[in-house]
């Protein structure tokens, strides 16, 4: 099998993301990740950008022992020499030099003839040949270029010394079909193409960077250029976590591999996420997080049943723990039991069911439902007290300038329904007066709280009260999305605990599941 080179080039092209600015130690951290990583080339930045980087791409040097660095330059005299100052104490270095070469940039950026283009590359590259062993020529836009004039341009760059010319396609245009021809038309037709290594740099402009970089390979690319998490100028660069993983995954269709350990890219996903301030995307591939998440109960049956039916990756191979099977709307049965065996709950199946229709009717109502979700929901239901009076509705109008108002109805334990409405203070303090004219008991509300059961805007209120009632007290507690309702549920739970203190006197709260 072929080895794929890999040239990250987070720290240069990635760098180039608008708002993001890595200062020298951060450059430094990510280097280090990339080396674990094991890339086989850093690009640490553009020297001559300003003497900040210049710094940077130094620190980098010095500090990585186990990749090649390299330094971007235009084809300029002064570039090359700030690369050259950048490099020193570097292992293994290598000068990157560019020039655009398609009719667009010619003409309105660079304002050259073709022969001005290839006279000024083919001197930059000879300048540069006398100070570095390894030079990278890239003709700029090449996507967009002539294809006879780039292979002229890459047999000059060729015959001047250049050891890698990379092919950029530095506005993300051509689809996998005419990137793949370019490298082949290169391959066939360039003198002397077999003595360099020819390199891959696609943008992601229509999302086709992932599939240019594998056609490149599948026509004869021996590099690819790419950043972590396809962070890069407008729609990023490719992702080296895509190209390494589509290698890994198909060797029977690439015939390829990358040298990469790949149990590091979730870790560098991470590092570089965190200081580029740049968030990956849930559903990014290979590193987003629901790329190993299943939330569908067709797909968790399947996964639970054997893991492949819908992974084509296991996750431990980038270096995370597991699969998640994420419970929301879609789930089924299979994983919600799962999920409570798990959790340490061992229910009969009629339990389960009626846990399931509860599980339904939050999911209903909440984004994704989580362990302390499901915890609250079944120990709600864990101290087993009847239930003389039911919440059936509720309402509550409010405004800051008139005096809330709230209607309850509740079904006592005859089957009555009993509606009645009241004002009150503030919202609960209305939904407690109304409930209190309801159940016809009179009670002292002792303490209320109230806190966040799970995160998010969707996350269940649980309510906590204490009611008195003549030198007997009780607790109540009330779960729901909406803290008005988990406030009515939380006062009936303990009106129904003191009603059971007094018919059953000497009674302990008796614990059983569901
Ligand atoms: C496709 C890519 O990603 S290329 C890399 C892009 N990255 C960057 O540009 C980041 C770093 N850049 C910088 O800090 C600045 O642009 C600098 C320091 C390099 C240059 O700054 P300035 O001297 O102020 O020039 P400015 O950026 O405004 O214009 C670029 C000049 O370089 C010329 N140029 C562009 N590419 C090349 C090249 N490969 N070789 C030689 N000259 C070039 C342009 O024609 C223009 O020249 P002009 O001033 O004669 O018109
Ligand atoms: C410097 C070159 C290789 C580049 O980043 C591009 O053309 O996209
Ligand atoms: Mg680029």
């Amino acid at each position: 099998m072929r080895k794929i080179y890999i040239f990250d080039t987070s720290l240069r092209d990635g760098e180039q993301s608008p708002g993001v600015n890595l200062n020298t130690k951060e450059k430094v951290e990510i280097a280090l990740q990339l080396e674990k990583l094991g890339v086989d080339r850093i690009e640490a930045g553009f020297p001559a950008a300003s003497p900040g980087d210049s710094a940077a791409v130094n620190a980098v040097a010095r500090a990585v022992k186990n990749a090649s660095i390299i330094g971007l330059s235009r084809s300029r005299e002064g570039d090359i020499d700030a690369v050259r100052e950048a490099l020193i104490g570097a292992q293994d270095p290598c000068i990157h030099l560019f020039l655009a070469t398609s009719p667009i940039h010619r003409k309105h950026k660079l304002r050259m003839e073709k022969e001005q283009v290839l006279e000024a590359a083919d001197r930059a590259i000879r300048y540069a040949r006398r100070y570095f062993d390894k030079v990278e020529f890239s003709p700029e836009d090449a996507g967009r270029t002539e294809l006879d004039f780039l292979c002229e341009v890459t047999e000059m760059a060729i015959k001047a010394g250049a050891t890698v010319v990379n092919i950029p396609d530095t506005v993300g245009y051509l689809n996998p079909q005419e990137f793949g021809n370019i490298f082949k038309t290169l391959k066939d037709n360039v003198p002397g193409i077999e003595k360099i290594q020819l390199s891959a740099h696609c943008h992601d402009d229509l999302g086709m960077a992932t599939a240019n970089s594998l056609a490149a390979i599948l026509n004869g690319a021996d590099q690819i250029e790419g950043t972590i998490n396809g962070i890069g100028e407008r729609a990023g660069n490719t992702a080296i976590e895509e190209i390494a993983m589509a290698l890994a995954t198909r060797p029977d269709y690439f015939n390829a591999h990358t040298t990469l350990n790949l149990k590091e890219i979730a870790k560098t996903s991470r590092l570089v996420s965190k200081l580029t301030g740049m968030p990956v995307p849930g559903n990014k591939a290979i590193v987003g997080a629901n790329a190993f998440a299943h939330e569908s109960g067709i797909h968790q049956d399947g996964m639970l049943k054997e893991k492949t039916t819908y992974e084509i990756i296991s996750p431990d191979v980038i270096g995370l723990k597991d699969s998640k099977l994420v419970l929301g709307k879609h789930s089924g049965r299979h994983a919600f039991r799962e999920k409570l065996i798990d959790m340490g709950y061992e229910l009969d199946d009629e339990s389960v069911n009626h846990a399931f229709a509860k599980f339904k009717d939050l999911a209903d109502r909440k984004k994704t439902v989580g362990d302390e979700d499901i915890r609250a929901m079944l120990e709600e239901r864990l101290i087993d007290t009847p239930e003389v009076f039911a919440l059936e509705t509720i309402q509550v109008s409010y405004g800051n300038r008139s005096t809330p108002n709230a209607t309850v109805v509740i079904r006592a334990a005859d089957g009555e329904i009993r509606e009645e409405t009241a004002d009150g203070n503030g919202s609960v303090d209305a939904i407690y007066n109304a409930i209190d004219k309801a159940t016809r008991e009179t009670v002292e509300l002792e303490d209320y709280s109230i806190k966040s059961v799970s995160q998010g805007k969707d996350a269940l209120g649980e309510v906590h009260v204490v009611l008195k009632q003549n030198e007997q007290s009780a607790q109540g507690r009330g779960l729901s999305t909406d803290i008005l309702e988990a406030s009515a549920r939380a006062y009936l739970d303990a009106v129904n605990r003191l009603h059971d203190k007094r018919n059953t006197p000497g009674r302990r709260d008796n614990i059983s599941l569901i």
